[in-house]
């Protein structure tokens, strides 16, 4: 039995359509990253999960039960947001305990809780300060504290880290992943950064206009997008394109270049129309210029990144990145060509921009 079932969520305000027949199912004790650019509704389902926002068709189906007439509160879900929300005249002890004393949770068991919750989060020393004496990324855990102690099995995150500096945010993805491993239960986090949504989730969704293109293992989005947009959305420096055509007979033709589709494993019948074949900066490597099936490319510049480096090339019009060692980078040549690994390539159809 799936934790949480999303099923055919449509959402608009007003005139505008927020959330297209959205389905989901999230196994119990999943860590699912809901991923996409701003705008693009992640929230809004988030809060239709939660049940902040009330969806205008569709259910919501919580470990087995249809809660979507229900209010937040019966719904049995934690939830920590962006802007963490605690009560700046209360001290972090309070703040922990405040949802649990309204609920009449017994006193010996309020305790037991805030003090589990304080250790596992090593927030115990500030137990007795209040909010505003707090650095950010502490306010942050014991945003996340108050959500646990709430001993539900489903947390909810609504982009926790987006206040926190990047070495800060950094720490606590660690900090968050590993408490997901420690305490097992079910996790829907919102983000737009894609770092988070790599090292985080068991399954990414990543979300456009409002509709989930892809929901999958972080890595096969990685490497094998659904559509042409996740392609684009996911990966830094972004995935190269190059528009041409299938030729129908196992070639992807663009300009003068022709080359050899047979490594690439088609998810339906390779045949002939417009397609934009992808490839990411690690599976393009530098040859002769002139060799055989390879695309003409210009040097325009290198960064170094310390570890390894990027060549920009101009070809075909367009600028592509490869990756490379910092030796080679320092050492490049002004002309050359490019071949791409078709087996770790991606095509997509230029008509439904989905992966072919
Ligand atoms: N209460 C509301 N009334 C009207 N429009 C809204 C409301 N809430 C959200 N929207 C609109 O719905 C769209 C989706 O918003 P949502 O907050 O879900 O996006 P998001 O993907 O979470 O974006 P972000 O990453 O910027 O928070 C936006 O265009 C937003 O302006």
């Amino acid at each position: 039995m799936s934790s949480i079932s999303v099923r055919r969520i449509k959402k608009s305000f007003a005139a505008l359509t927020i959330l297209h027949s959205v389905d989901m199912e999230i196994e119990k004790g999943e860590f699912v990253v809901i991923l996409g650019p701003s705008g693009c509704g992640k929230s809004t389902l988030l809060n239709v999960i939660a049940g902040l926002e009330e969806c205008d068709e569709g259910q919501i189906v919580i470990e087995g039960k249809d809660v979507s007439g229900l209010e937040p509160s019966e719904r049995g879900l934690a939830m920590v947001f962006q802007s963490y929300a605690l009560f700046p005249a209360m001290t972090v002890r309070r703040n922990l305990s405040f949802g649990m004393e309204i609920a009449g949770t017994p006193k010996a068991t309020v305790a037991e809780k805030v003090a589990w919750v304080a250790k596992l989060l090593q927030i115990e020393a500030l137990l007795d300060r209040k909010p505003g004496q707090l650095s950010g990324g502490q306010r942050q855990r014991v945003a996340i504290g108050r959500a646990l102690v709430r001993s539900s099995s489903i947390c909810l995150f609504d982009e926790p880290l987006s206040n926190l500096d990047a070495k800060l945010r950094a720490e606590t993805r660690v900090e968050l992943k590993q408490l997901h491993e420690t305490l097992g239960s079910t996790m829907i986090y919102v983000t737009h950064d894609q770092i988070e949504a790599m090292t985080m989730a068991d399954r990414v969704a990543v979300m456009h206009k409002g509709k989930v293109e892809q929901f999958a293992h972080p890595q096969s989005v990685y490497e094998k997008p659904a559509s042409l947009f996740v392609a684009g959305f996911v990966g830094s420096p972004a995935m190269n394109f190059l528009e041409g055509n299938l030729d129908g007979l196992g070639r992807f033709v663009t300009g003068d270049v022709s080359i050899d589709t047979s490594a690439y494993a088609f998810e339906g019948p390779p045949l002939a129309r417009e397609a934009v074949l992808g490839v990411r900066c690690e599976n393009i490597s530098i040859v002769e210029r002139g060799t055989p099936q390879t695309i003409p490319a210009m040097l325009a510049f290198t960064e170094l990144l310390g570890a390894d480096a990027l060549a920009w090339f101009d070809c075909l019009g367009k600028r592509f990145s490869v990756r490379l060692g910092v030796e080679a980078a320092r050492s490049m040549r002004k002309e050359v060509g490019l071949r791409f690994d078709m087996a770790k390539a991606s095509l997509f159809s230029v008509a439904s921009e989905r992966r072919l």
